[in-house]
């Protein structure tokens, strides 16, 4: 699977998106070390901050189908907006956390716009698993 058809399935998992509150869908699929997709879509909530993201929901769910951190090969993610789609902060948290800092992620529109980064880039000096062991 390259990142073209990873990018196909973003843009299928998008057209799921629960989105009453603001309209905004967003799909993101991740490719598992199998070469398997894993789908999310947003979900929102009257309450707002229950809601999730396309990203967490393909990780969450890829997680809790036994999968395990630091074993994905790339996520893509789409939305249909001028530039393409940028991850919210707490999804780069969550990316650095469950996919590793060197992973692609690969950021879509509609219109076919690429770009390609990774979740170091996306997350510069952050706080890592790693900070909790350290000691003094
Ligand atoms: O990368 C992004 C950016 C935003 N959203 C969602 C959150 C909310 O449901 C809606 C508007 O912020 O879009 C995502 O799922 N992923
Ligand atoms: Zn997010």
């Amino acid at each position: 699977m390259d990142y073209g058809q990873l990018m196909q399935e973003a843009i299928e998992a998008r057209k799921t998106a629960y989105i009453p509150y603001s309209g905004f869908g967003v799909g993101a699929a991740l490719l598992d070390s199998q070469g398997h997709v894993h789908r999310g879509c947003n979900v929102e909530n009257a309450a707002y901050t229950p809601g999730n993201c396309a990203e967490r929901t393909a990780m969450f769910r890829a997680i809790a189908d036994g999968h395990k951190p630091g074993t994905f090969q790339a996520i893509a993610v789409v939305g249909d907006t001028e530039e393409p789609v940028a991850p919210c902060g707490v999804c780069r948290q969550v990316l650095l956390e469950l996919c590793g800092p060197d992973m692609p992620v690969i950021l879509g529109n509609l219109k076919g716009d690429i770009r390609q980064t990774t979740v170091r880039e996306l997350l510069p000096y952050a706080f890592a698993p790693s900070h909790l062991e350290e000691q003094r």
